[in-house]
């Protein structure tokens, strides 16, 4: 038997799941809290930026107003969004800093 003990071992690598995944384990450690698309209610588009748009919601029988931000490219947008929770939890601690409740996956069609 032979031992090739300089052979080069061929590593194809792709990072482009790595941050989907970091969000998905999140989630699964119920570190980020994943709601269920089908409690939102009554959704309306209030604003758009560069990645996406941003919709008035209300979830399930809570009166007050939510946030709902889209994405038009979640998987381009993974990391930078990882990146916006770590500043976001940094300073979450001031009443003028609206709250990260959590994440859902839907197809908005309004
Ligand atoms: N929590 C919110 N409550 C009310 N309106 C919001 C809220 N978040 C965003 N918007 C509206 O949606 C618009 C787009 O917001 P978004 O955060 O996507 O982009 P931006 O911060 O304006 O710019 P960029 O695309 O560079 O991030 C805002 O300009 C605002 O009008």
């Amino acid at each position: 038997m032979s031992n090739y003990s300089n052979s080069t071992e061929l590593t194809i690598t792709d990072n482009s799941n790595e941050w989907i995944n970091l969000i998905e384990e999140s989630i699964a450690k119920k570190q980020i809290k994943y709601y269920d698309y089908n409690h939102f209610n009554n959704i309306q588009e209030i604003g758009f930026g560069n990645f996406g748009k941003v919709y008035r919601t209300n979830w399930k029988s809570y009166h007050g107003h939510l946030a709902l931000k889209s994405f038009f490219n979640f998987n381009a947008m993974a990391k930078e969004i990882v990146n916006e929770l770590k500043l976001q939890r940094e300073i979450d601690f001031h009443e003028n800093i609206i709250r990260f409740y959590g994440i859902t996956t839907g197809i908005i069609n309004i």
